[in-house]
C-alpha cells in the first residue's frame, strides 16, 4: 500500500519552546494510525501542522504526493479532519450544516449528505437545531463533516471526546469499515487508549513534542501486554534517558 501521509522532520515551537519536535512518520492508505501521548504531549499541534492551521518551522507534510506548503489546494483535496470541537452554527440543522458543506463539492452527489449522517450516527437527530446539542453530538456533527467528501485521508483529534458507549462503538465501526472496505487511511489522537488499541493498525507515542516510538496493539497483544501498558513504559524509558541525558 502506498502512504498516502508522508511526515518529515516536522518541527514547530511555540515562544515557550513547546511544540512538536522533528517527528517523521507514515500512513498508508486503508490504515487506521493512532496517536496517544499525555496532556501537553504535541497531539494537537502535530494535527494542527498537518491541515495547514499552522506553520512549521522546519520539516515537510505531504499528501497524496503534494507538499501542503507548496501544493496546498491539491494536498487538502481528499482530506477530512476534526481539529478540537466543529465550529457550529446553533441556528442550523446538522443536515443544514452538511448541505452547506456540500456546495464546496459541487460534484458530490445529494446523497452523500445522508450517507455521512449515518455513518457519523446522527441520521435519527439530522433535523434538529445544532444548538441543543450534547458534546457528544457535536462530535458526530464533526465525523459526519470530515467524512462527506469521501476523503481518502481521515484527521480526528480526539473523537471520542464527548461520546457515550455507543458512540464509541458506531466510531470505530465506522472507522475500521471504511477503513477496509474504502481504503480510507485514518490518523485519530486519543486519550482513551483501550479504545483506540481496538480500531487502529499501528499508534505512534508522543511525549514532549517528540514521536518516541511506535506500536502494533495485535503484536501486542499476541506477546501479552497491552497498548496502554507498553505507551506507559515507553513514555517512563524514555523520561528517564532524557533525565541521564
Ligand atoms: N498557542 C500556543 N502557544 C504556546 N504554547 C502552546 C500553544 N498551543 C499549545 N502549546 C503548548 O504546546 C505543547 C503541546 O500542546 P498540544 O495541545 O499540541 O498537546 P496535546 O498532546 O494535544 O495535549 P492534550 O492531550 O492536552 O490535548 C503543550 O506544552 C502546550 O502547552
Amino acid at each position: 500500500m502506498s502512504a498516502i501521509l508522508e511526515v518529515n522532520h516536522l518541527t514547530k515551537r511555540y515562544r515557550n519552546g513547546r511544540g512538536v519536535e522533528d517527528v517523521s512518520f507514515e500512513v498508508a492508505e486503508g490504515e487506521v494510525f493512532g496517536l496517544v501521548g499525555a496532556n501537553g504531549a504535541g497531539k494537537t499541534t502535530l494535527l494542527k501542522l498537518l491541515t495547514g492551521l499552522l506553520r512549521p518551522d522546519c520539516g515537510t507534510v505531504r499528501i497524496a504526493g503534494h507538499d501542503i506548503a507548496e501544493q496546498f489546494e491539491q494536498a487538502m483535496e481528499r482530506v477530512g479532519c476534526l481539529i478540537e470541537t466543529a465550529d457550529a452554527c446553533g441556528h442550523l440543522t446538522a443536515y443544514e450544516h452538511l448541505k452547506l458543506a456540500a456546495r464546496f463539492y459541487p460534484s458530490l452527489p445529494a446523497s452523500r449528505i445522508g450517507e455521512a449522517l449515518e455513518q457519523a450516527g446522527l441520521a435519527a437527530r439530522a433535523k434538529e437545531r445544532v444548538a441543543g446539542f450534547s458534546l457528544g453530538m457535536k462530535q458526530r456533527l464533526g465525523l459526519a463533516l470530515a467524512l462527506l467528501a469521501k476523503p481518502k485521508l481521515v484527521l480526528l483529534d480526539e473523537p471520542s471526546n464527548g461520546l457515550d458507549v455507543q458512540g464509541m462503538i458506531d466510531l470505530r465501526q465506522t472507522v475500521v469499515r471504511l477503513a477496509r472496505e474504502e481504503g480510507t487511511a485514518f490518523l485519530l489522537s486519543s486519550h482513551l487508549i483501550h479504545d483506540l488499541s481496538l480500531m487502529v493498525t499501528r499508534t505512534g507515542i508522543m511525549e514532549e513534542g517528540r514521536l518516541i516510538g511506535m506500536a502494533d496493539p495485535r503484536r501486542l497483544e499476541e506477546q501479552g501486554t497491552t497498548l496502554e501498558a507498553y505507551a506507559v513504559s515507553q513514555i517512563q524509558s524514555w523520561k528517564e534517558e532524557a533525565r541521564y541525558a
